[in-house]
């Protein structure tokens, strides 16, 4: 594996620890997404070790709802990774210009999270950061949830907040003030109401002033608008509850009548 390797295409993203670019494997045509980390950068950030560790999960997860990676290669100052290419791009741009998604596409996408989570869980890898801004969408309109964790800085209109959005944030890593408290999956569930709620009403549950945001959460303060539907606004309610113990299930999210009615 050597850069040679690969023909380099179109920028597709850029971010704190790196950029990625379109590119294509010479001898086999394979099209990847090529991400490029300086070396130099993941040492100032303090953050090389848990690269390799991302790197070493990430190398065994295979599942259609999860973006691949493929391999990694690297020369004395970078490293470079060989990522799917998703061939309709950034969920949250869709969302942007759609302003909030219909119902029927909402419970596909949140079906899809669902087999995603249970798959992960079930290796134990958790805590993806579910938000819009960490999921993709393939060719065939299936999304691909990845660890943006790196690379979320591009200046567009992703949210502006300092480090990364408060709003998906769950009660329990808030209540203790710092994010390093033990935290279960079911951290995953609640940030997967607080997408659900922003695919259905286009802005998400507890969008206010950090302050006030930290507040709603750690209250589960929020309303969901009369035009989602009943069943909807019901498994939101199922998702988004304080205590992490009684959030609805990943099985039993994929039996709620709202995701059957949409998904058969
Ligand atoms: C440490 C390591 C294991 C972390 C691995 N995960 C990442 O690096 C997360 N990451 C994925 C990307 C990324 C960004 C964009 C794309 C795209 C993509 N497809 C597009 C189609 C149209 C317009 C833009 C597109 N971007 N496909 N795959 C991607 C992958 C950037 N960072």
């Amino acid at each position: 594996l050597h850069l040679g390797m690969f023909e380099i295409g179109k920028p597709l993203g850029k971010g704190k620890f790196g950029r990625v670019y379109l590119a294509k494997e010479r001898s086999s045509g394979f099209v990847c997404a090529l991400k490029v980390l300086h070396k130099s950068e993941l040492q100032q950030g303090g953050v090389q070790k848990q690269v390799r560790r991302e790197i070493e999960i990430q190398s065994n997860l295979r599942h259609p709802n999860v973006l691949r990676l493929y391999g990694h290669f690297h020369d004395s100052k970078r490293i470079f990774l060989i990522l799917e290419f998703a061939g309709r791009g950034e969920l949250y741009k869709h969302l942007r210009k759609e302003h909030r998604f219909p119902e029927w596409k909402a419970a596909q996408y949140i079906a899809q999270m669902a087999a995603a989570l249970k798959y992960l869980h079930k290796k134990h890898v958790m805590h993806r950061d579910i938000k819009p801004e960490n999921i993709l969408v393939g060719i065939h309109g299936e999304i691909k949830i990845s660890d943006f964790g790196w690379s979320v800085h591009a200046p567009n209109n992703r949210r502006q907040t300092m480090c990364g959005t408060l709003d998906y944030l769950p009660p329990e890593m808030l209540a203790h003030g710092s994010k390093d408290n033990y935290y279960s999956e079911k951290v995953d569930l609640w940030s997967l109401g607080v997408l659900m709620y922003e695919f259905l009403v286009g802005e998400a549950p507890f969008e206010d002033t950090p302050v006030m945001t930290q507040r709603r959460i750690t209250r589960a303060d929020m309303s969901v608008p009369s035009f989602v539907s009943s069943e909807a606004k019901d498994l939101i309610k199922k998702l988004l509850v304080l205590d992490p113990a009684k959030r609805i299930p990943l099985e039993e999210i994929q039996r709620h009548p709202w995701i059957v009615k949409h998904c058969e």
